[in-house]
């Protein structure tokens, strides 16, 4: 319940018993009452805010002129109602625009107007202290406070809540950590910095199923996915003059310069309106990782298949018989399994220090692991969920 100050004005003190009726029948609670003449010194310092206006004095021999009525009103929406019962503040133009308001009725202009009320809760707060300094507003601030409370959680967290539990509930199997799901998608979801796509980056040894899994995630979850590789090999067959050099540093399993695969990530990255970005077989060298966030973007985590040497090549020599892939061949795998010890590893080993990696045991079966590697993307997406699917927890690893 509101509370709002109220005055009969001398002028209309006459009809005040008719003003009251009034009031009650728009199912406003008078609850407190007082008639009263004001002293000047009392006037002006009700009316300090106008001291240094025109109209001061004027005003001030006028409510000092004959008895004035001091109320406390008490309704919802006190303080609005309360203004809309009175009629706009100048009475000629309340017999125009609201002829059924009090001050239509029984004022004469803008300043013989026949009633005040407070223009807001915290002039009603200070007016009614002013008048009835005894008077205990409790019930007004935990009216206004509730209200404003409701308002700030709908503009602010409703929406996201209302769409996190929703998206949570339409999970199967739904996640066994409910609390621990919610944060995790608040905290990727509940600000405008999800406006920008999310980042993943995707690394793994040389025939992991790092393109595999991607694909899987493309087709469930809608997302971008972009091969450093493949760009590289599509560089090579434009026939650029760079390309000649990409070729060759592929065929031997050595890493291209960071800024090139760099930029064309950028532009990739860039030309995408999709909610997330697979980065798969990037970032390869601990440079490029830094890079990559210093000049393109933050990422979200690393999802790295981790897979043993031999697994690795058997997959890669059958890959070989059709990809038509130069670094297909047991020599330059070889080479590539070099390189990613010595230089791919650190990279995880960098983020995984930061607690960034989930790492995936990629020696099962492409759905098998799929399984596993779908669970870390729940989080980030309201739609495109199959609810098919059963999971199970574990990112075992084999070391590298
Ligand atoms: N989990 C898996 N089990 C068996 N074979 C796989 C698995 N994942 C991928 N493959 C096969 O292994 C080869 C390499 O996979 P790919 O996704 O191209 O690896 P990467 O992108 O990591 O080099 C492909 O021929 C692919 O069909
Ligand atoms: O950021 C990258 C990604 C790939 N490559 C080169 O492209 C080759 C093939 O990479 P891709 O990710 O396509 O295949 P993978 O070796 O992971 O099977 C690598 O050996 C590198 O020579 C590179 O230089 N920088």
């Amino acid at each position: 319940m509101e509370h709002t100050f109220a005055m009969i004005k001398p002028d209309a003190f006459e009809n005040a018993d008719e003003i009251c009726k009034i009031i009650e029948g728009a199912d406003f609670k008078i609850a407190e009452k007082e008639s009263l003449t004001l002293t000047p010194a009392k006037a002006k310092s009700f009316y300090g805010e106008h001291k240094d206006r025109a109209f001061f004095s004027g005003l001030i021999e006028f409510i000092t002129s004959g008895t004035i009525v001091a109320m406390v009103l008490e309704k919802e929406n006190a303080v609005v109602d309360w203004r809309s019962l009175l009629g706009p503040t100048n009475s000629k133009q309340a017999e125009e625009e609201a002829p059924d308001s009090i001050r239509a009725r029984y004022g004469t202009d803008v300043q013989k107007n026949a009633a005040h009320g407070s223009d807001s809760p915290s002039a009603a707060e200070r007016e009614i202290k002013f008048f009835f300094p005894e008077f205990d507003l409790t019930e007004t601030h935990r009216t206004s406070q509730g209200e404003e409370a409701k308002e700030y959680l709908m503009m602010t967290v409703v929406p996201t809540l209302n769409k996190a539990l929703t998206t949570m509930c339409r999970l199967s199997p739904r996640p066994s950590d409910p609390l621990q799901w919610l944060s995790e998608y608040i905290s990727t979801n509940g600000t405008a910095k999800s406006q920008k796509p999310k980042i993943f980056f995707v690394l793994g040894g040389p025939g992991a199923g790092k393109g595999t899994q991607c694909d899987k995630i493309v087709q469930e979850f809608d997302y971008a996915h972009f091969s450093a590789g493949d760009l590289l090999r599509a560089e090579v067959n434009s026939g650029s003059e760079q390309g000649a050099m990409i070729d060759g540093m592929i065929k031997d399993g050595k890493i291209v310069a960071g800024e090139i695969t760099l930029s064309l990530l950028r532009k990739a990255i860039d030309g995408t309106d999709k909610k997330g970005v697979l980065i798969d077989g990037f970032p390869r060298k601990l440079d490029q990782a830094g890079a990559f966030e210093s000049q393109v973007s933050d990422f979200e985590f690393v999802l790295f298949f981790d897979c043993p040497e031999k697994t690795m090549e058997e997959r890669l020599l059958q890959r070989g018989k059709t990809s038509g892939r130069v670094d297909d061949n047991a020599e330059s795998i070889r080479k590539r399994f070099k390189t990613f010890v010595e230089t791919s590893l650190p990279v995880i080993e960098y983020y995984d220090a930061k607690s960034k990696v989930k790492r995936i045991d990629a020696t099962q079966s492409p759905d098998e692991v799929y399984k596993v590697v779908r669970e870390n993307f729940t989080v980030y997406s309201s739609s495109n969920l199959t609810p098919t699917v059963t999971s199970s927890n574990s990112t075992s690893s084999t070391p590298p």
